[in-house]
C-alpha cells in the first residue's frame, strides 16, 4: 500500500500550461495562468463565480482557443490543438451542465463514450468489442452502478447522472480527467462515494484529476494540491491545509 501521495517526491508533470490567456472582447477570463498537473495528481481549482475556472478547463481541453500561452501534455505541445486531438492524447472532462443521452440506457451511454477520444463518429455505431464491454462493466461495478445499467439515463437522479458522466469520462482510458462541478446538486452520501471513486481510480490506474468545485469540503478533502483563481489569475496555490487558512483566500472566496 502507498503511504499517501503527498509523501512522494513531486510527480513528473503530465500537463504544463504557461502564461495562458483567454479574452472575450474586453473580459480577461483567463489572464496569464501557469498550471502544472503531475501524473496521478489530484488538483483542486477553486475561486469565485466568474473567476475563469471553466474557461481555463475549456482551454486545456482544446474547446476554446487561447490568445496567448502554451499548453504541453506529456511533453507534446498541444496549444490550440483542438478538442479531438487533445482527447486522443488522454484528457477527458465532465461538464458543469451534465451531458448524457437521456433516451439511452446507462450502459449504452457508457459504451458510446469509448469512442469519443479514439475513433471517428462512424465507429460509434459499431457494436462494442468484448474489451470495451468488460471495461464498461468494470467501471459500472466500481461506481456501484451495475444495478442501473439498463435504466434510461433520463430517469436517473441528478447525482447519478453526474456519476454516469464520471464513468463516461473514464471509458476511453484517459491520463487526466477534469471534473467541472461534479459534486454540484449531489447528495452528501453520493459525494462521499464520488470522493472514494476518484481516489480508487487514481490509486489503481494512476489517473490525474483536475477538480473544479464549489463544494469546499469535497474539494479540500480530496485533492493533493489546490489552486485558487480570482479574476482570471492565480491568487494562491499549494497545500490545501495552508491555502484554507490564507486570509486573502478566505476574503476572496471562502468567506463566511
Ligand atoms: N463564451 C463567453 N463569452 C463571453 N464571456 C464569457 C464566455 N465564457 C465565459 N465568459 C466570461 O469569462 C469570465 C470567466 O467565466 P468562467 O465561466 O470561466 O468562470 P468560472 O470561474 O468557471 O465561474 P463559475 O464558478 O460561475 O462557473 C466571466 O466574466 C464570464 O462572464
Amino acid at each position: 500500500m502507498m503511504g499517501g501521495w503527498s509523501e512522494l517526491p513531486a510527480p513528473e508533470p503530465l500537463l504544463a500550461a504557461t502564461g495562458v490567456r483567454k479574452t472575450f472582447n474586453s473580459i480577461r477570463a483567463v489572464d496569464g495562468i501557469d498550471l502544472t498537473v503531475g501524473r496521478g495528481e489530484i488538483l483542486g481549482l477553486i475561486g469565485p463565480n466568474g473567476s475563469g475556472k471553466s474557461t481555463l478547463l475549456s482551454c486545456l481541453a482544446g474547446e476554446q482557443k487561447i490568445n496567448d500561452g502554451r499548453v504541453e501534455f506529456e511533453g507534446h505541445d498541444v496549444t490550440n490543438a483542438g478538442a479531438m486531438r487533445i482527447a486522443r492524447r488522454g484528457i477527458a472532462r465532465t461538464f458543469q451542465n451534465v451531458r448524457v443521452f437521456s433516451e439511452l440506457t446507462v450502459e449504452e451511454n457508457v459504451l458510446l463514450a469509448r469512442n469519443w477520444a479514439t475513433a471517428s463518429p462512424l465507429a460509434m455505431i459499431r457494436p462494442a468489442e468484448r474489451s470495451v464491454r468488460s471495461r464498461a462493466a468494470e467501471l459500472l461495478e466500481l461506481t456501484e452502478m451495475t444495478p442501473l445499467a439498463k435504466v434510461l439515463a433520463g430517469a436517473l437522479s441528478g447525482g447519478q447522472k453526474r456519476l454516469l458522466e464520471f464513468v463516461m469520462a473514464l471509458m476511453p482510458g484517459p491520463k487526466l480527467v477534469m471534473l467541472d462541478e461534479a459534486a454540484s446538486g449531489v447528495n452528501p452520501t453520493l459525494i462521499r462515494k464520488l470522493r472514494e471513486y476518484v481516489l480508487q481510480v487514481r490509486e489503481r490506474d494512476g489517473i490525474a484529476f483536475v477538480i473544479v468545485e464549489h463544494n469546499v469540503d469535497f474539494v479540500f478533502s480530496t485533492v493533493d494540491r489546490i489552486v485558487v483563481m480570482s479574476a482570471g489569475k492565480v491568487l494562491d496555490e499549494g497545500d490545501p491545509v495552508r491555502v484554507r487558512k490564507n486570509q486573502e483566500v478566505i476574503d476572496a472566496y471562502l468567506g463566511v
